[in-house]
């Protein structure tokens, strides 16, 4: 049998932020301390912990605990891992750590990508690695595949659930009925919810992460900005009825891709918002706080990505799978991938997007309502795709499911639908994906 090789110098890391994140990343540090020091080749030791609150109580020992960020990043440390989360402080300290040739490990997708580019130019200028794993998808590993495995091939498309708080909401509406501020409640008790949970629910957690996606599968800088952002408040009990009863689920999505725009250079449309999809697509089966994300590239065809995107320790797990590639990183004196951005690509806006609607409208059965509610959707170039009657006299309904057509479009229609006398209400409209357009 070959003997272990003697470890090497301790790779020193300081830890900022001690929440729910924070504090698996601390349990599963001192848990695993001996495999890591094996496959690290070198103990990864713990020099420190910040905190805002220092007299709170928390399985870390007292000594390592500080509220001095920036003088534990500026201390003997090899590695910082950042799990505070928003902008500042997190953004002004992990420049300052990679600006000092520190490596950064960080699960703040709300600073990444709105600062991403910042921080990759400081990784790059002092050549320190800038791992960020934890911050799309929770433990699945996606960015790394996104990063290094696929970086041969052509990706077209990403399209996935990943924001955990509000798929465990919709879940709940759809399978027991729950409510929604209960549901919120119960996800933020089990540590799913961001801070503020509006960053959930009202998308900007998930347009993040898919700025981030987007930006690593088509070699090009998206910031949240780019994307378009719709939450799941406005979701109701009717849009979950009308979706079960065609045999949909909703569902709050990711979608990123790479097209030819009307000049024939390629862009990217990077959008988040809720969506029917049919109850026999993969991503109807994901339930509560599980993620899930599909990748198509030219050569490797479809991938899909599943696991837990959200929680103390599944995202602990990614934390540290990334601490270990920049601590073996250290050890051999060499450094992760950069980051590549080379492609500039526009980013189209919404209204220019080709999407479906599904419309489910209450109207008065009178001979000739369909007729006009069609009329409506010809005028603007829209084809429909499904149309079904129910009912009669005073509760008659109609419910329209549209073909490919432009976003801006289909808008349109729905707001000039719903000025028709014949309308008495529009009860549900909401985008179709996972099927033949
Ligand atoms: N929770 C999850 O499921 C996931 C979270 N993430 C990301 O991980 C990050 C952390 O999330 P989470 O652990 O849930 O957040 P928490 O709110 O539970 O924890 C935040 C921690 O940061 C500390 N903190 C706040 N301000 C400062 C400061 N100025 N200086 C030092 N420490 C500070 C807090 O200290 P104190 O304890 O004293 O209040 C707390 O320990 C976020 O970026 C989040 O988006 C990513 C994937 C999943
Ligand atoms: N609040 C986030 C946490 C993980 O990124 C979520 O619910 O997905
Ligand atoms: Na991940």
């Amino acid at each position: 049998m070959s003997e272990r090789k003697p470890a090497g110098r301790p790779v020193r890391v300081a830890l900022l932020g001690c929440g729910t994140v924070g504090t698996e990343v601390v349990r599963l540090l001192h848990e695993q301390a001996d495999d890591l020091t094996a496959r690290v080749g070198a103990p990864v030791e713990l020099v420190g912990v910040a905190v805002r609150r220092p007299n709170k109580h928390r399985e870390v020992p007292a000594e390592l605990l500080t509220t001095d960020a920036a003088g534990l990043i500026d201390s003997d440390v090899d590695v910082v891992v950042e799990v505070i989360g928003g902008i500042e402080p997190a953004r002004t300290l992990l420049l300052a750590a990679l600006r000092a040739g520190k490596s950064v490990v960080t699960a703040n997708k709300a600073l990444l990508a709105e600062h991403g580019g910042e921080l990759f130019e400081a990784a790059d200028a002092s050549g320190a690695d800038l791992y960020f794993e934890a911050a799309v998808a929770g433990a699945i590993p996606l960015l790394r595949p996104l990063r290094e495995s696929l970086a041969g091939d052509r990706i077209t498309r990403v399209m996935g659930i990943v924001n955990g708080t509000t798929n465990f909401i919709l879940s709940a509406m759809d399978g027991t009925g729950a409510s929604y501020a209960e549901t919120l409640e119960e996800a933020t008790q089990l540590g799913y919810a961001e801070a503020d949970p509006t960053a959930d629910v009202d998308g900007f957690d998930a347009a993040a992460k898919a700025a981030i996606l987007a930006s690593l599968a088509f070699h090009t800088r998206v910031t949240a900005a780019d994307v378009h952002r719709e939450g799941i408040a406005s979701v109701t009990a009717a849009d979950v009825a009308a979706a079960r009863e065609l045999g949909r689920a909703v569902k709050l999505l990711a979608i990123c891709e790479r097209e030819v725009d009307e000049t024939g250079g390629e862009a990217v449309s990077v959008r988040v918002h809720p969506a029917m999809i049919p109850r026999s697509h993969p991503l109807a089966g994901v339930n509560g706080a599980f993620n899930a994300v599909f990748v198509e590239a030219e050569a490797a065809g479809q991938l899909m990505f599943y696991g837990q995107g959200a929680g103390g320790a599944p995202t602990a797990s990614a934390v540290l799978g990334d601490l270990v590639a920049v601590a073996r990183n250290r050890v051999v004196g060499g450094r992760g991938p950069r980051e590549s951005a080379y492609a500039d690509l526009s980013v189209r806006p919404m209204g220019q997007t080709p999407t479906r609607y599904h419309v489910s409208l209450d109207v008065a059965d009178r001979s000739g309502v369909l007729a006009q509610v069609a009329a409506v959707f010809a005028e603007h170039d829209v084809s429909i795709a499904v149309v079904r009657q129910q009912g009669r006299g005073e509760d008659a309904s109609l419910v329209v499911v549209t073909h490919s057509a432009q976003d801006s479009a289909l808008q349109s229609t729905v707001d000039k639908i719903a000025g028709l006398p014949v309308v008495r209400e529009v009860v549900s409209v909401m985008r179709v994906e996972g099927e033949e357009s």
